[in-house]
């Protein structure tokens, strides 16, 4: 693939990476700014013609919106039963679509088309530095949760292949194994100078959940639910052992196959977090209307709430037949739930594993080009750090992975930390800034909305970091106890 060209202020995009490098290039040095019109007609980015269609901008949209975060919904939703579930899932929704509003419309009145160049316009350096600290730590605890599933699943598709039941041997031990994967598959993917098929056009990852999904209804209605096979442990920091009865991570809120409508248990904590993480995809929402074609901010607002929709009915589905399979009993990571010796759910784990592996360096670049932008600015590209950032970022990752004890860790902290701030918090501060005070005065109704759009992520950040803490503290004294 040939480099990009910034010929008399036009990006020539030959590829999707430098495509935004161009625009942000351009973006910065203030060429790419919109002249300013007097009549309130809409931004229009004509240096860029997007080639994207509307339907596949949607499913690039779902693409990015889907990922590890499904695998936890169903144990979010033991936690806090069907309706209280319900509730919160359709409130971040409508949240996360609001929140592509305040981006586009920030977007609309700049010309930019980078989350964290409109940081850069909001507050300078250190909003730009703010923003791409925030992605960075975002996508290394996705990077982690999809690793996690490797060191998860892997073992148990090698224990289903092998049919024989073997725990002490090496090649199940899920930490050597992603350290193999890590080497052998996902190092040589992220060495590649550009994204190319494994861009965020891929839509491998979308059919293989979809193939989950379709397995995970089905499992419902052939499963019998036999709780007398779960074995009860409290213990949350040991690792999980893989076995072919049901091991589920501190199961002490229900022993009954009986859907709860309502309920709260100590580990509801983490059903916010969850759900924030699932919903994440705001630092692709402006690329993506780069490349859509006719773009318009009404268009692009569109294409953003069809494919919440469609999360949205995909996630439900599968929160609520995980959990009518398991009840009280469901796993964090909803495919440790269940048998290693079932054929189609050995078949499903190997689609997960290949999905999840394959995403693993697509999360991965934008985190190195952060890395790059924050630590060396102005520096051309080399290929030793190019490698020396992919290494460091997986040995990094992989020691994270070998050492935290479960995936409601890393969708507890990330989805604490990094995602309320990437899809409330930022937004609404850069919203408030961006919209000049003649258009908007700060009194005005979308500023206030906006600056309570912000707080309301805040809110939602403090409550669940603070009730992780308490749920941490209180495993590790009930642990202690025994
Ligand atoms: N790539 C990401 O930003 C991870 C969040 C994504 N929504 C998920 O569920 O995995």
């Amino acid at each position: 693939m040939e480099l990009d060209k910034m010929v008399n202020g036009h990006c020539e995009k030959r590829s999707e990476e430098d495509g935004f490098d161009c625009l942000e290039n351009m973006a910065e040095r203030e060429e790419f700014l919109p002249k300013k019109t007097n009549d309130k007609k809409e931004t229009e980015f004509t240096d860029f013609v997007g080639k994207t269609s509307f339907g596949m901008s949607i499913f690039n949209l779902s693409n990015a919106i889907m990922g590890s975060g499904i695998l936890g919904l169903a144990y979010a939703m033991s936690n806090t039963g069907i309706i209280l579930f319900l509730i919160l899932i359709v409130l971040i929704a409508i949240l996360s679509a609001y929140s592509i509003h305040l981006l586009l419309k920030s977007a609309g009145v700049v010309g930019i088309r980078a989350y964290e160049q409109l940081g850069y316009r909001a507050f300078g350096s250190a909003g730009k530095i703010l923003a791409a600290c925030v992605i960075t730590v975002h996508n290394i605890g996705a990077m982690s949760s999809y690793l996690f599933i490797v060191k998860m699943e892997l073992p148990a598709v090698i224990k289903g292949l092998l049919d024989k039941e073997i725990n002490s041997e090496w090649y199940v031990n899920g930490g050597y194994l992603i350290i193999i994967v890590s080497i052998s598959i996902i190092l040589p993917l992220a060495l590649m100078r550009h994204l190319g098929y494994l861009g965020y056009t891929s839509g491998f990852s979308l059919t293989c959940m979809i193939f989950f999904l379709i397995s995970v209804i089905y499992k419902k209605f052939v499963t019998l639910c036999s709780l007398e096979s779960f074995s009860i442990s409290t213990n949350t920091t040991d690792m999980p052992p893989l076995t072919t009865t049901h091991t589920p991570t501190n199961y002490t809120h229900s022993n009954t196959c009986e859907a709860k409508l309502i309920t709260l248990t100590p580990q509801a904590a983490y059903t916010i977090p969850i759900l924030a993480f699932a919903f994440v995809c705001h630092p692709e929402v402006l690329p993506i209307y780069t490349e859509l074609k006719n773009p318009s901010k009404k268009r692009m607002q569109n294409v953003a709430n069809i494919s919440i929709l469609a999360m949205f009915v995909m996630y439900l589905l599968t929160a609520i037949f995980g959990y009518l399979t398991f009840y009280g009993a469901v796993n964090d990571e909803l495919l440790k739930s269940y048998s290693t010796d079932d054929t189609l759910m050995l078949c499903v784990r190997l689609a997960v594993l290949m999905a999840v592996t394959l995403t693993v360096p697509v999360v991965l670049f934008p985190i190195r080009r952060a890395v790059q932008q924050l630590l060396f600015p102005d520096k051309p590209f080399h290929w030793a750090r190019h490698i020396a950032i992919a290494v460091v970022l997986l040995t990094l990752v992989n020691i994270l992975v070998i050492f935290v004890p479960d995936i409601r860790d890393i969708f507890g902290v990330i989805g604490a930390t990094s995602a309320p701030s990437l899809i409330f918090i930022l937004p609404g501060i850069f919203y408030i800034r961006i919209v000049p005070e003649e258009q908007e005065p700060l009194k005005s109704r979308p500023k206030i909305q906006a600056a309570m759009f912000a707080a309301l992520g805040f809110i939602f950040m403090v409550m669940s970091i603070t009730s992780i803490t308490i749920q941490w503290v209180a495993g590790d004294s009930s642990v202690r106890g025994h």
